[in-house]
């Protein structure tokens, strides 16, 4: 195939570009013709899936299934590429010609027509530099819409070896760049930069860490990294699964349509709110009560609470056995409990069988203790007297030895009869049964959290871990969002938290083969196994016996039944964590237990981070990654071969994004100021479009603010046709903050060169005020929700409000002033503010344009 040369002696730009579009035009109108025949293809296969299932045999069924199931994923990739099918065109310096597209497409010789970005053929489409060619002479960029050229971009990479080769294009990828934001990420796979690729391309194992500053492109490259894997290791990947996290809903369903657009829909993709199936979070702590909930110490804290005497149980256990009447206190049933803790590996909620035996041997040793055995074989012997008189005087024999015992059916006691006999007599006592079930409930992860809003209860299992303040704080915190008779308000930290628990409950175990043949089993109440808490496989029990149901195996039924935690948690091969800087421990620890053999991408700006404690999080990160582990520890475990293994260390491959794609560079301009507060040492990242508007930093009266924000908002309404982000401070509600409801607004100390001349107040009414009327696509979110958007435009609400709000408060500030592309407003209500963020020594940017910064008074 050769490149469409021009003559351009006698031509105009403009007419050699149209000759080149046209002449694009017509090669695309061949690929997209042969996209239509694949098209029918796929339908003749679906077609031909559905009639073999005519044929009726198991086996066709089977194959059916297969065959609709290629089809089906196949139309649905030729869907996907029916927009922009063919976007980049390389001249190789041999005079080859290779077109990279969505998807690879053949002709019908199996020549390639297309090639799939994701293949190693394309890769020179996004490596290829003037610095280091490879072998590409130019790397054209095709703009379409629909089926229809538009516009091409052309990168001369060695024009050595151009010859007549035309060069066209005026900017289209910069001016791309400020196109409208409607509200959700697109792909970016046309323009993906050098950078960029080689994140995307990174290994599939180990871990890669890619780091960048606001609007490098992390978000992008790392879901474009899920579809290159699933596309490269489909097996591997495709059939484990991919899990993509993202810091909130918001962010979530910002960037949903990403992966679809790139044909993939088997990603799994959640926020950290709504990991553990069937509870979501709904609301973000304050950033004290995050900073405690989140931070590691609270796995010592909830390891504690599940080992604890759960709430209800009872304090004392009685049985009678041959007129003895067995009694275990509180005290021996508490050492009972944490022996059986302490020896427990695994799941509590799977240790009811073996807390039934501890409880049996409890009661055999007191009843030998009181002398039980002797006063019971005189009871044997005075009934076996008894009966072989009534035998005599009816002329029969007597019992045997062996007749006169029950047989019992329990496991066997090293032989001893009659402990088996104890064992078996009173395992079929109600009061035994019922108060296994009460003192070692199955519980619900939930519960175990709702039980810590007792004060007294979270002191115990706090320790010396939490102060007394924490302890107060958080009780109150749970006290509040978990009452019994309302639905409970999860924030984003309760979520790591019932993970935990629920990891430290663990499932029951499954009734074993023998337990379900069992008859007579003391453990089946009403058809539940109350060891397990399951139906029991149970022929001879009939339903209506379900009416005759105590309360407390109702309860118990309902438990299982209602239970909203996952019982088997999911595994990933891969997984993606957006927004990494923010993962507190917990979070950290929540994530690891679904990764434990998965490759990583992780991305993270540390300058965005709203968390307090880096260092402990980042050790959480590698714990949960498996960073931690020394190699010697794993090399020294022997292997089969008895050859000395490799250290089987996980590959770490780190990244840096260095060129901001989303602010222009008035607005980078700004963020810069604030990144120079918050962490003086940072290097922005370099903005590469300039669009000549300057944001606007307004000084207003505080009781202005909100009537302000409503006028900067209609105003930018006229002036940008997508989406607003209006970005308030968070708002503190005074239970959260405080135990006792007084405090409002908690202030952090800033450094000492940054404003702090008072925090303009702001709440939750200010927030639905000032959001009252506007049309879609004005969003007013607080800062957190902010994270990792972005928008046309953005009102910035009492900066100095958002920095004062929590020690990380000007690092969620600079979140909040690199969200828009092209037009900013922040609205303050201290000259000291408005100067810091319009400082006069313009802030000279890495590609030296200076920025200065319209002031309004
Ligand atoms: N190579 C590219 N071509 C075109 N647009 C790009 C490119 N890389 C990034 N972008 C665009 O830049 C914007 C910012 O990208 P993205 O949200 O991925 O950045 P980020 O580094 O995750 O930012 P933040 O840290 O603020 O979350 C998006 O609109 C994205 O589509």
């Amino acid at each position: 195939m050769s490149s469409p040369v021009t003559d351009g002696s006698a031509e105009t730009t403009e007419t050699v570009k149209d000759q080149e579009i046209a002449a694009e035009q017509r090669f695309v109108d061949v690929a997209y013709a042969r996209l239509e025949e694949m098209r029918e293809d796929a339908k003749a296969l679906l077609r031909e899936g559905y009639r073999q299932a005519l044929v009726g045999t198991q086996g066709a069924l089977v194959d059916r299934d297969a065959m609709v199931h290629q089809a089906a994923l196949r139309a649905q990739a030729l869907d996907v590429a029916d927009d922009g099918l063919v976007f980049g065109r390389l001249d190789l310096a041999g005079g080859e010609v290779r077109y990279i597209g969505r998807i690879g497409v053949r002709t019908r010789d199996h020549d390639p027509l297309v090639i799939d970005w994701r293949a190693p053929a394309a890769e020179d489409f996004y490596r290829a530099t003037p610095e280091d060619p490879r072998g590409v002479v130019r790397r054209r960029v095709l703009h379409s819409r629909g089926h229809t050229v538009v516009d091409l971009e052309d990168d001369l990479l060695d024009p050595s070896a151009a010859g007549d080769m035309a060069v066209v294009g005026d900017g289209a990828f910069l001016a791309s760049l400020a196109r409208t934001r409607e509200g959700a990420m697109r792909d970016i796979v046309a323009t993906i930069q050098r950078e960029q690729d080689e994140v995307i391309r990174a290994p599939a194992d180990g871990i890669v860490l890619v780091r960048g500053a606001p609007g490098t492109g992390k978000t992008a490259v790392a879901l474009h990294r899920v579809a290159y894997l699933l596309f490269r290791h489909r097996r591997r990947f495709g059939s484990r699964g991919v899990l993509v996290v993202g810091p909130n809903r918001r962010f979530t369903s910002y960037i949903e349509r990403v992966l679809p657009s790139l044909g993939e829909e088997s990603a799994a993709l959640r926020s950290l709110g709504d990991l553990v199936d069937g509870v979501s979070a709904r609301t973000h702590d304050t950033p004290d009560l995050a900073r405690i909930k989140g931070s590691e110490v609270m796995a010592r804290v909830l390891r504690r609470a599940v080992t604890d005497h759960p709430p209800g149980a009872p304090d004392e256990l009685r049985v009678a056995y041959k007129g003895v009447v067995v009694r275990l206190d509180r005290a021996r049933l508490d050492r009972l409990r944490a022996d059986l803790h302490r020896r427990s590996r695994g799941s509590i909620n799977g240790a009811r069988a073996r807390a039934a035996e501890a409880l049996l041997d409890a009661l055999w040793e007191r009843f030998t203790d009181v002398g039980g055995p002797e006063a019971a074989a005189q009871a044997d012997q005075a009934d076996a007297g008894l009966w072989n008189a009534l035998l005599a005087a009816d002329g029969l024999a007597p019992l045997d030895e062996d007749d006169a015992r029950p047989r019992p059916r329990a496991r066997s006691r090293g032989g001893d009869a009659r402990r088996e006999e104890f064992d078996a007599r009173v395992r079929e006592q109600p009061e035994f049964t019922r108060f296994l079930v009460a003192w070692w409930p199955l519980r619900r992860p939930l519960d175990v959290l709702r039980s810590l809003a007792d004060p007294e209860r979270l002191r115990r299992a706090a320790g010396r871990d939490l102060d007394r303040d924490a302890v107060a704080r958080l009780a109150a915190s749970w006290a509040a969002s978990l009452r019994d008779d309302a639905e409970p308000v999860l924030t984003y930290q309760d979520i790591a938290l019932l993970d935990e628990i629920d990891a430290l409950l663990g499932s029951p175990p499954r009734p074993s083969p023998r337990r379900r043949a069992a008859e007579d089993d003391p453990f089946i109440v009403d058809g539940v196994d109350i060891l397990t808490g399951e139906e029991a496989a149970d022929e001879h029990w009939e339903p209506e016996i379900r009416e005759l149901t105590t309360s407390i195996e109702r309860l118990e039924r309902a438990r299982r039944v209602d239970d909203e935690v996952v019982e088997e948690r999911p595994e990933y091969a891969h997984i993606v964590v957006d927004e990494a800087q923010d993962l507190s421990p917990m979070q950290w620890r929540m994530l690891g237990r679904r990764g434990r053999h998965a490759s990583w991408t992780i991305v993270e700006d540390p300058a965005q981070s709203a968390w307090e404690d880096l260092d402990a999080a980042r050790k959480a990160m590698d714990a949960a990654l498996g960073l931690n582990k020394p190699a010697s520890r794993r090399a020294a475990r022997p292997s089969r071969s008895r050859r000395p293994r490799k250290p089987a260390v996980r590959a770490l491959y780190e990244y840096e994004l260095t060129t901001n794609y989303r602010n222009s560079t008035e607005i980078a301009a700004v963020a810069s100021r604030v990144l120079a507060m918050a962490l003086p040492e940072a290097r922005p990242a370099r903005a590469v479009r300039t669009s000549g508007i300057e944001p606007v930093i307004r000084v207003v009266p505080g009781p202005d603010l909100l009537p302000s924000a409503r006028a900067a908002t209609e105003e930018l309404l006229t002036q940008v046709e997508g989406t607003i982000g209006v970005i308030v401070p968070r708002e503190l509600a005074p239970a959260d903050s405080d135990p006792g409801g007084q405090t409002a607004l908690p202030l952090a100390a800033l450094p000492d060169d940054v404003p702090s001349d008072g925090a303009a107040s702001w709440n939750a009414a200010d927030r639905d005020r000032l959001a009252a009327g506007f049309p879609e696509r004005v969003q007013v979110l607080d800062v957190l929700e902010a994270k990792g958007l972005e928008f046309d435009a953005a009102v910035i609400v009492a900066p100095e409000t958002v920095a004062a709000q929590s020690p990380r408060g000007l690092r969620v500030l600079y979140v909040a002033v690199s969200r828009a592309t092209q037009r900013l407003t922040v609205l303050t209500t201290s000259p000291d503010w408005r100067d810091a963020l319009t400082k006069d020594e313009a802030t000279v940017m890495d590609h030296g344009v200076s920025a200065t910064v319209r002031r309004q008074e």
